[in-house]
Parts: C-alpha cells; sequence; structure tokens
C-alpha cells in the first residue's frame, strides 16, 4: 500500500478517540509515515511514536492536505469555529461524524477543496472493517488511499446511505457483541463455565462469518446447510423464524440506530 501522505502533505486528525484512533493504529501498520501525522485533541496524553500531538490547531502553519474530523458529532458546532484557519482551498475535510450531513460540513468549511464523509467501525484496527463513503469524484483516489486498508471500502452517491449505512456496519459490530453475550449467555444457562460459554460463543461467531465470507452461497443457503432435516438446528431455526422473529428485531435495531443518525444530522444543522 502507498500513500500519499508524506511531511510536506500532512494529514490532522481532530479528535482522536476510540475510532479515529483505531484508524490512525491501521494506517501506521501499513506504513502511513508518522511524521505526516497531527493529533489535536485536549484530552489525550500521548500519540503514537513520530506522530505530533497538539491540545489545538496550529493558527500559524499552512492547513493540511486532509483534515479529518474525529470528534463526537454534538461537539461539531463549537469546534468546528475553532478550525476556521486550519482548511484551505487544498484541504480535502474527511468527516467520520455520525448524522452532520455534507450540506452542514460545507457550510463550516466553503473554502475546503473537498468534504468528504467516510463512515468507519471499530474493526477496521485490523484492516477487517467497513468504510462507507460519500463525496466528489475530484476527491475520491486521495481519500481512496486512506479507506482501502481499512477492510471493505464502499462508496455510495447517494448521502442517505452514510446514515443507513452508520446503523448497519457503523453501529453493527455492538449489535453482533449483543448475539456474541446472548450466545454466551444462553451456553451458560445449558450447563457451561462462563468462561468456556464466552469462548464457545466467540469462536462459533468467528468461524461461522469466516465461512460465510468466503461462501458462494447466501447466509440463508448456509443455515439450511448446517440444518439437518428434523434435527437440532432445524429445532432452533424454528424459534428465530418464528414470525420472522429475528428478521424484526434485527430490523427495528437497525431502524432505531438510523433515526438517530438523522436526529444528530438535525442537531448539527440547527447549532
Ligand atoms: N466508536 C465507533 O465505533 C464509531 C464512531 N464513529 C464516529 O466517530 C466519532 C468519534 O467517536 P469515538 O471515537 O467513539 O468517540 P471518542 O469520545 O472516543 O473520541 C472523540 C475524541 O474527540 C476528542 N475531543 C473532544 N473535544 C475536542 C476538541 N475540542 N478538539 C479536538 N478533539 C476533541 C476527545 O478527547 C476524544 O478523544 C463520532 O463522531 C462517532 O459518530 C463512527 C463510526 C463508528
Ligand atoms: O454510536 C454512535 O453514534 C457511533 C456511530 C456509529 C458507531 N458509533
Amino acid at each position: 500500500m502507498t500513500y500519499s501522505f508524506d511531511v510536506s502533505r500532512p494529514l490532522w486528525l481532530i479528535g482522536c478517540g476510540n475510532m479515529a484512533g483505531a484508524m490512525l493504529s491501521r494506517w501506521l501498520e501499513t506504513g502511513l509515515d508518522p511524521a505526516a501525522v497531527t493529533i489535536v485533541d485536549p484530552n489525550r496524553a500521548e500519540a503514537p511514536g513520530g506522530v505530533r500531538l497538539l491540545a489545538a490547531a496550529p493558527e500559524d502553519e499552512a492547513p493540511p492536505a486532509m483534515l479529518l474530523l474525529g470528534v463526537k458529532p454534538q461537539t461539531f458546532p463549537a469546534i468546528a469555529q475553532q478550525l476556521a484557519a486550519a482548511v484551505g482551498a487544498n484541504t480535502t475535510v474527511v468527516s467520520i461524524m455520525a448524522g452532520v450531513d455534507v450540506k452542514t460540513l460545507t457550510g463550516a468549511f466553503a473554502g475546503a477543496k473537498a468534504v468528504v464523509r467516510l463512515m468507519p467501525n471499530l474493526p477496521v484496527a485490523l484492516g477487517k472493517g467497513v468504510a462507507l463513503l460519500c463525496g466528489p469524484e475530484s476527491a475520491r483516489l486521495q481519500v481512496e488511499a486512506l479507506a482501502a486498508p481499512l477492510g471493505l471500502a464502499l462508496w455510495v452517491n447517494d448521502e442517505a446511505l452514510i446514515d443507513a449505512g452508520t446503523a448497519v456496519s457503523g453501529s453493527g459490530p455492538a449489535f453482533v457483541y449483543r448475539f456474541i453475550d446472548a450466545m454466551a449467555t444462553g451456553a451458560e444457562k445449558l450447563g457451561f463455565a462462563s468462561e468456556d460459554a464466552e469462548r464457545l460463543a466467540l469462536a462459533t461467531v468467528e468461524g461461522a462469518a469466516a465461512l460465510a465470507a468466503r461462501a458462494d452461497e447466501s447466509p440463508a443457503v448456509l443455515a439450511d446447510r448446517v440444518a439437518s432435516p428434523g434435527g437440532t438446528t432445524r429445532a432452533g431455526l424454528n424459534v428465530l423464524d418464528a414470525d420472522a422473529a429475528i428478521f424484526d428485531l434485527v430490523h427495528r435495531t437497525l431502524q432505531a440506530a438510523a433515526d438517530r443518525a438523522a436526529e444528530l444530522a438535525a442537531e448539527a444543522r440547527k447549532a
């Protein structure tokens, strides 16, 4: 992987907590020059080796080639005002914030070269995440260089799909973790010691996902392949499938998350 960033084409990360930190660790692991990176985060005590750490964006330096917004959506309106000097005509602004829409971002950074929304998820730290992207054609090559090492990089033309994707892939790991928890709790009820129950649930989900990722068949076909007629799996699937219970539950879960993204967008527009 070749990054287009070197020390003369800096990348500033405004807010580098859980999510931006996971992205940065993957970028550094895959060869990004740490000297090209500045973290601006008043609450961080340290940065990875070679990465510059500042409490506030410098006002006496040329704006960076790329400025990544990794702060919480609720703090964006106040932070945007502090960033006026950090965004220039050659700056591509990349926002990973849930909700906050392109219109709000371009309103705040009218002088930017381009504004791109990138919706990541935490497994990007392993290069097994998702980067859902929306932005102008002109910025795609530059941003793709950063998105590709994260895992699946998927561009969408309709910005509404970023909010939908925030629910599916952005929040998705939490929903899967809840399922693993539920499976472990169920295993305990069936007699396993707590630690064994967790290992069993995790190994089952990890193996099943890895197999599905490599398989030509859909998950529905794979489920049927596990289920012998009249066997144990069918008995279990009958519970999940009754009144489409599992589909209904997951649909309502994703809808609630997507609705919240829309609310966050509205709050950022009003501010
Ligand atoms: N956590 C996740 O799995 C995902 C998070 N996101 C988005 O990423 C963004 C960050 O989320 P997290 O990393 O989970 O939150 P976080 O709380 O871990 O990170 C936010 C960071 O912003 C910093 N910050 C606060 N005020 C600041 C300021 N004035 N200037 C610079 N930095 C400041 C905080 O110190 C913190 O390190 C959010 O907008 C969220 O919607 C998107 C996809 C997944
Ligand atoms: O919960 C949130 O709002 C963020 C966005 C997607 C995952 N975490």
